[in-house]
């Protein structure tokens, strides 16, 4: 089973911490020169699954293949071929990027020191800073040095765990610029993310709650698939009508954007008996609307929050 179209492969995946299933039964497939979202609440399991992709943790049941090698038996050669970003800045502060590139090249042994830190600082940008101190970096720039750090083996595959986390909007999105670029040279990118715009941003999207796997599609065919009926209402009193709807039967969440409140229920008549009142008020408009991706994923998670509590029931 190792289909060469597919960068990752897993096939019902699970790991367990004592007692407790973190994933479970996890099937997911990346197509190779993808960048595939990976998405899912605190806790889902989302660096637990990237790190059994990568081989650094055994899994406990199931399988998986990445980049063709089996994530069991076959982890050295996977991360000959895979660059993986964690979440913390693990950088030299008193190093300059130049160094900081030039010393993880030799604690990994790898040969033609300088010419992959040349390629790794011109790929990101990064020569014109190549002399600059780590610690005086904005953190867009660590991100930026961190991933030119994962690029030095020039991997295949990257799995970025958070890799924007509590950067500014302007060095995300040039960041994502990269991520792009990187892709369109082949490289295929799976990235966990809480960031609605960057999960916008995917060709392909992966959705865990409790550990399993929720949904999986492009943005717009998850949008489309969804059994969400949501309503967009803008106009005057929408805080009031916010708190007026909350709980009621049918609605399940209302949730603000900007100047307008989004009102959803997987029951299309629940919902419409719900609201009938509120919509003959003549300060708002009422339209129904395609239901956000961040609508979509609070009610998953929903869902899964009462398949999990349903099952530990049972
Ligand atoms: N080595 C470990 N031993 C015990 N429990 C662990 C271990 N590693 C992770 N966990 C638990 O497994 C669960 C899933 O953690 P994981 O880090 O995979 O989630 P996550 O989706 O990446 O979360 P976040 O978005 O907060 O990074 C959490 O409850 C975590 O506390």
């Amino acid at each position: 089973m190792n289909d060469g179209a597919l960068a990752i492969d897993l096939r019902g995946l699970t790991k367990r911490f004592g007692a407790r299933t973190v994933v479970d039964a996890l099937s997911m497939q990346v197509r190779r020169g993808e960048v595939f979202g990976f998405l899912g609440p605190n806790g889902s399991g989302k660096t637990t699954s990237i790190r059994m992709m990568c081989g650094l943790l055994t899994a406990d049941g199931g399988e998986g293949h990445t980049l063709g090698w089996d994530i069991r038996r076959e982890a050295a050669q996977i991360k000959r071929e895979v660059g993986y970003m964690t979440q913390r800045f693990g950088l030299y502060e008193d190093l300059s990027i130049r160094e900081n590139l030039a010393f993880v090249a030799s604690i990994y042994g790898m040969d033609r020191t300088r010419q992959r830190v040349d390629t790794a600082l011109e790929r990101l940008g990064l020569q014109s800073r190549q002399h600059q101190l780590a610690g005086s970096l904005s953190g867009g720039w660590k991100q930026r040095l961190t991933l030119a750090a994962c690029m030095l083996h020039e991997p295949r595959l990257l799995l970025l765990d958070e890799p924007t986390a509590g950067v500014d909007p302007k060095a995300r999105r040039d960041f994502w610029e990269e991520i792009h670029r990187l892709a369109s040279q082949g490289i295929t990118v799976l990235v966990s993310t809480h960031y609605m715009d960057e999960a916008e941003r995917c060709h392909r999207l992966g959705y865990i709650a409790y550990g399993r796997l929720m949904a999986c599609g492009t943005p717009q065919e998850l949008v489309e698939r969804s059994a969400l009926h949501t309503w967009q209402v803008g106009g005057e009193g929408i805080t009031a009508l916010a708190e007026a709807l909350q709980g009621a039967p049918g609605v399940e969440m209302v949730t603000h954007f900007g100047n307008s409140l989004h009102v959803s229920g997987s029951d299309a008549a629940a919902l419409e008996a719900a609201t009938a009142a509120h919509r003959a008020d003549p300060r708002q408009h009422w339209q129904l609307t395609r239901p956000a991706l961040e609508d979509l994923f609070i009610h998953l998670m929903g869902q899964a929050h009462d398949n999990f509590t349903g099952n530990r029931a049972s």
